[in-house]
């Protein structure tokens, strides 16, 4: 056992809170990608609760992450400060993916502390930020602190999580045990001291979660990760297909990590998936017979540490 440091939400009262925080600059991050329909709520909710009422957050911060939709105008409407993942620090170029927004929240965010939440939650609430400050406001060593609930997922309430049972976890068994005891390693809500994130490589794409955890709990051990449960969280389930690009990039990542190599490499080449369809689009099943190869290119991609352009 690593025996990971757990919290429940409500250890802390939000007066308790409120008092620990002092001069500690709180930032909420919510990357997001198409996601017009929830992150009005998300952002509206904590917004009323922890801003206007309480005061617990400093800024909310919403990274629109190449949004075809009217994810920017529902983020603005609902009183968050929005920018364009591929407009902040042009100058450092742009590439797809949830943790490129994550990275370049740190030009545009002013936090001591940082709280991902995702945009898009369906079954959560407005406890979620206090409860992951929690541990950061009044552990002096912890440096990242994950989030974990109950996962309802579409066939029952302990369905959840398919990459986190399928690629995470048995990472997680054979290559970084110290991390056994993290319930949910994939959660997108979590928090961060920025000056930690900032010295961190970050995956551009979906391995952001479970790479910030590897390597905080290299170079720190894990007396620096705390987990916090949260109760219960819903969110929107991704097909398939979509999860097997996401499983490519958090093996790239972790198998990255688990060899020595040179730590400036980027990994240049971005290796397919391949999924054989049978019914794939009415414009391929009038014309072939059969399984269809559908390829798709998943983009594996590491940024250097923030700190190196603040
Ligand atoms: O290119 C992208 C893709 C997603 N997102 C946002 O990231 C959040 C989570 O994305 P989602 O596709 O819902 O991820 P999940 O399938 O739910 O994946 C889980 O597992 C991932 C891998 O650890 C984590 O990054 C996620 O936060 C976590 O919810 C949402 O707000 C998305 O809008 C982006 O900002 N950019
Ligand atoms: O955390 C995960 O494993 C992915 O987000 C997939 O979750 P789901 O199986 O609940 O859709």
């Amino acid at each position: 056992m690593s025996g990971t440091r757990t919290a429940h939400w409500d250890d802390w009262t939000l007066e308790e809170l409120r008092q620990a925080k002092g001069d500690t600059g709180v930032s909420l991050v919510v990357p997001a990608r198409n996601e017009a329909g929830t992150v009005g709520d998300v952002v509206a909710r904590v917004r009323e609760r922890l801003v206007d009422t309480v005061e617990l957050v400093d800024e909310i911060v919403v990274i629109d992450s190449d949004s075809t939709d009217a994810t920017y105008d529902a983020a603005a409407g609902a009183g968050a400060i929005v920018h364009r993942s591929a407009e902040i620090r042009p100058d450092l170029g742009t590439h797809p993916g949830k943790g490129e927004a994550m990275w370049k929240s740190l030009f545009v965010t002013r936090g001591d502390v940082i709280v991902f939440m995702d945009a898009d939650l369906t079954d959560w609430d407005t406890h979620f930020v206090p409860g992951l400050l929690g541990p950061l406001l009044t552990w002096p060593d912890v440096q990242l602190v994950k989030g974990f609930y109950e996962r309802p997922g579409e066939d029952g309430p302990l369905d959840g999580g398919r990459v986190t049972e399928l690629v995470a976890r048995p990472l997680i068994s054979l290559l970084h045990p110290a991390l056994q005891d993290v319930v949910q390693p994939l959660a997108g809500e979590w928090a961060v001291r920025r000056q930690h994130f900032a010295s961190l490589r970050v995956p551009t794409g979906y391995a952001v979660e479970l790479a910030s955890l590897v390597d905080t709990v290299t170079a720190l051990g894990p007396a620096a990760i705390a987990q916090v449960d949260l109760g219960k969280r819903a969110h929107g389930h991704q097909p398939l297909l979509d999860l097997g690009a996401m499983a490519v990039q958090i093996l790239a990542a972790t198998l990255h990590r688990a060899t020595p190599a040179d730590p400036s490499q980027t990994h240049a080449e971005n290796p397919p998936t391949r999924r054989e369809v049978r019914d794939g689009s009415t414009i391929l099943r009038q014309f072939l017979q059969g399984p269809v190869p559908l390829d798709r290119v998943v983009e594996i991609v590491e940024r250097p540490p923030a700190e190196t352009y603040l």
